[in-house]
């Protein structure tokens, strides 16, 4: 017998199943995850992934199938301390609470345990122990709601440990990092896969898998497709066992565009604005034109968008849709004034989960289509419908609550929202994030469109992908815009002004 099938996979699954209603989310689905590898995940929206996790932590139940973690049967779904043995997710989004302090988080509901409580002093210094002997610093007094999404991974990895796990899926762990925080995170799972921890990682951006992968799964449709070493795999292999199709991926750039007319009217105009992050940042977008802002997480860039859809109000200066000024922190105003949205976080501020698509996408528009608010239902249907064909959404109907959909699919319907109310301003942040690499590209083409209809948009990005569609890119640092790159650039430009180094520092 040869070395690799003596030692048991770290997770078997095999021919899972899962149905909701009539969506079936995984069919005979098997997965072997073996000790000490990182290996990828991936799919388009919507393809199982998520489901396939939640099956693999004891979330939820499998209809078919059968999952086993070092050859033994997974315990029954009632033991969920035995699960957390086995496995961890860290997610996205936060799964600690946020009031209580790092050391809380950690040792939360295990103070007991055993029969005798155990004290504050030592609570802490477990934690501290804790963290140190994996690496990761973070000061546990801190409430965990002030950690960085960074800090907060970390801190979640290590509790994970601390349960026992060696196997840890991150699910897509870098979608709200910076490059510099990746590189951290990629430079801590490699340590931990040397000290013995097996990770499933799930992420869009396939260049991640290439550098901290060493075997790649990939599902389309409920179905799996392929497993294999990465390096046996290309890139264009790889997009095409997702898509099922042939052909690669195209992302259009704004250098080969007509250039704007000399004349386009002045649509946004924020002049000399401040607030918590940034200082005198001026913008000025014109019709038809579309400005990228980039720079780190803590560059000011999502503040500055913040403050000119009105989410934040800043402590100076202005902002104008068309000349005319908008009342400062007031969202309600600024969609009046006709600015769309994406916001940074979907699930706080861009959708409400329990209503449906179509619900969800006429949300910003209800008071123009019908009286009171109310549009009527055969409205809403249709214009969901539309957005279920105009964005490319994977699901039931328009009328599936968004909180059955997958995050990308989510993450179209805040577009589609956003578009909706027909805005004379687009502010876009991340607009792409957790979409796949292939609704990448038709979301693009949506804001290549926008642009067309001569609305102006300002798109906050940490993909260069995504701010290859802009005119031009300010790069904001430390607060400030630091520089400024017309269509075109070159990437390592770019993101030596991000990150504040030279070319050939
Ligand atoms: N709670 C639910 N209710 C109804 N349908 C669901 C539910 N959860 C998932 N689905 C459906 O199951 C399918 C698989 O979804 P899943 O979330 O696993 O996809 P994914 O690969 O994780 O996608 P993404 O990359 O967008 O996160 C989708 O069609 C989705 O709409």
């Amino acid at each position: 017998m040869s070395a690799p099938d003596v030692v048991a996979p770290v997770v078997q699954a095999a021919g899972i199943g899962k149905r909701y209603g009539p969506t079936v989310a995984l069919h005979e689905v098997s997965l072997t995850v073996r000790p000490g590898e990182s290996h990828a995940l991936v799919g388009r929206n919507g393809a199982g992934k998520s489901t396939l996790v939640s099956i693999l932590t004891g979330l939820s139940a499998t209809d078919t199938g059968t999952v086993s973690f070092g050859g033994e049967p997974a315990p029954p779904l009632s033991k969920q301390d035995a699960w957390k043995a086995h496995v961890a997710c860290v997610y996205q989004h936060a799964m600690v609470v946020p009031q209580l302090s790092v050391a809380e988080n950690l040792f939360l509901n295990r103070q007991a345990r055993g029969g005798f409580a155990i004290g504050w002093k030592q609570l802490r210094r477990q934690a501290r122990e804790l963290l140190d002997s994996w690496g990761v610093r973070v000061d546990v007094d801190t409430p965990a709601g002030e950690l960085s999404v960074e800090d907060r991974q970390f801190v979640e990895i290590a509790r994970a440990l601390s349960y026992g796990a060696r196997f840890i899926v991150l699910d897509e762990p870098t979608a709200q990092l910076d490059s510099q925080a990746i590189e951290r995170l990629f430079g801590r799972m490699r340590q931990m896969q040397r000290n013995g921890v097996t990770f499933l990682f799930i992420s869009h951006h396939l260049h991640e898998v290439y550098e901290v992968c060493q075997v790649v799964t990939v599902l389309r449709d409920a179905r799996h497709v392929l497993t294999a070493p990465v390096e046996q795999v290309s890139r264009s292999a790889l997009v095409d066992a997702m898509t099922g199709e042939q052909g690669g991926l195209s992302v259009r750039d704004a250098a080969s565009r007509d250039a704007l007319a000399v004349d386009a009217e002045e649509v946004l105009t924020a002049d000399a604005l401040s607030g918590d992050g940034f200082h005198d940042v001026s913008l000025h977008v014109r019709r038809g034109e579309v400005v990228g802002l980039a720079g780190s997480n803590a560059s000011g860039k999502h503040e500055v968008a913040e403050t000119v859809y009105g989410l934040r109000a800043p402590s100076a200066g202005t902002v104008a849709v068309e000349g005319k000024r908008l009342p400062p922190g007031d969202v309600a105003a600024a969609l009046h004034a006709g600015v769309g949205c994406v916001p940074r976080d979907r699930h706080h501020q861009g959708l409400v989960l329990e209503h449906s698509i179509m619900d969800n996408a006429t949300l910003s528009v209800l008071d123009r289509m019908g009286r009171g608010g109310f549009a009527p239902p055969k409205i809403r249907r249709v214009r969901g419908a539309r957005a279920l064909s105009g964005y490319g959404i994977v699901a039931a109907g328009p009328e599936q609550p968004v909180a059955g959909l997958s995050g990308g699919n989510q993450q179209k319907v805040v577009l589609a929202r956003a578009l909706e109310s027909d805005p004379r301003v687009v502010v876009l942040i991340n607009p792409t994030a957790g979409v796949d690499v292939k609704s990448k590209e038709a979301l693009l083409a949506v804001v290549d469109r926008v642009r067309a209809e001569g609305k102006a948009v300002l798109l906050v990005s940490d993909e260069l992908d995504d701010l290859r569609l802009a005119d031009r890119v300010l790069v904001l640092r430390g607060g400030a815009v630091v520089a400024e790159h017309q269509a075109g650039w070159p990437d390592g430009d770019l993101v030596a002004d991000i990150e504040g180094v030279g070319l050939h520092d």
